[in-house]
């Protein structure tokens, strides 16, 4: 196997990626699959990352037991329920399989002491700080080398402006409270999770919070849309009615018995297989009406060439067997960039992607991970400062370097469909949110039996 050549021809330093992530130099090659042929395959995706870890969250501060159902089993769903655990919340499994679980969860007081681990996950480390507020002790918060880098500025200011004490701006930190709450400003342009994470524990405290973001557009809109949806749901009055601006009144969160919707967002390098191949994939249980971020899959394949319809089993969409380029904004949807990325260096006319500089703090720099892999394979993928440009070329097998990041390995995927040789290192990264996803990808191509 050739050493890993970088965008501009260097080798990729051993032990340490270019974006600086400690890399486990052992982590495996895994042989991406070509497809033999146009796929055919139900594909049954396991529940929402962002409604599972909100869902958790609101359970565990609620004024009563409830019940999590069809909840993600993950790295970064069982980060939250261990992060709550820790912080008092007793959090009992049922009906268990490799990515699903249904939790008893039973609030206590937020208790101090604790030590919690984020992993890599942004819900975690933006959504439980402000619990940790809660608390009548500190609390300390560290995560992978990565999420060190991830920004953590707006959020820990604002609890710092709202009372707590926090003795960092990135992780690890230590957070002391307990604080009232009241109002507070931040710039929310890195990331709607700072927005999300104040807004989901606000009614807790004793004055409500008011959240004011000031500073360029905040993205992926939805999950705050999500976030203000469960929480009205959970009986908690919120005002979105101001651009910008949010305001939470105090009082109880109460329990509920919630069911969590597929991942949709995970859906997409599935959908995109219907693509590449000229296939067709079928995702049971597509929400008629979602918050999800990843509804948008809809517009953006077929934009791509893909016929998208709903059918009695679920979502079809169904590919031609070329793929179009595509110019998108996907400063709402962000996490799907590296599936349409991926689809866009197969595609047979150029694409540009705009509106997602903030990617770069995503679980890598995707704009410059997507860039280099792309280009490594022999693409033309350039960075642009809020996105990326992508021109047809003619690939070739080689090494697809994942960054920890379980969209990278995924996108790697979806390349391998139609470039033979493709290699994605450390696929196991997408136990992020779809511990599955080797085992899913294989049945989708036929090679065992799928799940329906
Ligand atoms: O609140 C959430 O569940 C998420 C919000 C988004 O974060 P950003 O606003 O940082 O893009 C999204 O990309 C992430 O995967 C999940
Ligand atoms: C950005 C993502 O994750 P996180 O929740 O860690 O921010 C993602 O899943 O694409």
């Amino acid at each position: 196997m050739a050493s890993p050549q970088s965008a501009s021809g260097g080798a990729v330093p051993h032990g340490i990626d270019r974006n600086g992530v400690e890399k486990n130099a052992a982590a495996p090659l895994w042989r991406a699959p070509p497809a033999a042929g146009p796929v055919r395959a139900t594909v049954r995706l396991p529940g929402s990352k962002s409604v599972t870890n909100r869902a958790l969250l609101l359970a565990a501060l609620a004024d009563a037991p409830g019940t999590v159902r069809l909840a993600l089993r993950s790295r970064d769903a069982d980060l939250m329920a261990a992060a709550l655990r820790s912080l008092g919340a007793e959090m009992a499994p049922s009906n268990e399989s490799a990515d699903s679980v249904d939790w008893a969860v039973t609030p206590h007081p937020v208790r101090g002491g604790a030590s919690v681990d984020v992993g890599l996950a942004g819900t975690v480390m933006r959504f439980v700080p402000p619990v940790a507020a809660l608390a009548d002790g500190p609390v300390f918060f560290d995560g992978d080398a990565h999420a060190r880098k991830r920004p953590m500025g707006p959020i820990l200011g604002a609890l710092r402006a709202l009372g707590a004490s926090v003795d960092n701006d990135a992780l690890p930190f230590t957070i002391r409270g307990p604080i009232p709450g009241g109002e507070v400003a931040l710039d929310a342009s890195v990331s709607s999770q700072m927005v999300s994470g104040l807004l989901l524990a606000a009614a807790r405290f004793e004055k409500g919070v008011t959240v004011r973001h000031s500073g360029p557009p905040v993205p992926s809109m939805p999950h705050i849309q999500m976030t203000v949806q469960m929480l009205r749901q959970a009986g908690v009055e919120v005002d979105d009615s101001e651009r910008d601006v949010w305001r939470v009144q105090p009082g109880p969160i109460r329990a509920r018995d919630v069911t969590v919707e597929p991942d949709l967002s995970n859906a997409a390098p599935f959908l995109a297989a219907a693509l590449v191949t000229g296939g067709s994939v079928v995702v049971p249980d597509w929400p008629e009406e979602t918050t999800q971020g990843g509804d948008a899959l809809r517009g953006l394949l077929a934009e791509m060439g893909a016929r998208v319809e709903r059918v009695p089993e679920g979502l079809r969409v169904t590919g031609e067997g070329t793929v179009r380029g595509i110019d998108a904004d996907l400063h709402d949807v962000s996490e799907l960039t590296p599936t349409i990325a991926a689809l866009a260096a197969l595609a047979d006319g150029p694409s540009r992607i705009r509106g997602v500089a903030h990617i770069r703090g995503h679980e890598t720099d995707r704009i410059t991970a997507l860039a280099t892999e792309v280009n490594r394979l022999g693409g033309d993928a350039r960075e642009t400062d809020d996105g990326l440009e992508i021109h047809p070329r003619p690939l070739t097998g080689g090494v697809f370097h994942s960054y920890a990041d379980h969209r990278m390995a995924t996108a790697g995927a979806v390349i391998g469909l139609a470039v033979p040789g493709v290699e994605v290192e450390d696929i196991a990264t997408t136990a992020k949110t779809l511990p599955e996803f080797p085992r899913m990808w294989a049945a989708m191509l036929g090679s065992e039996e799928h799940r329906a």
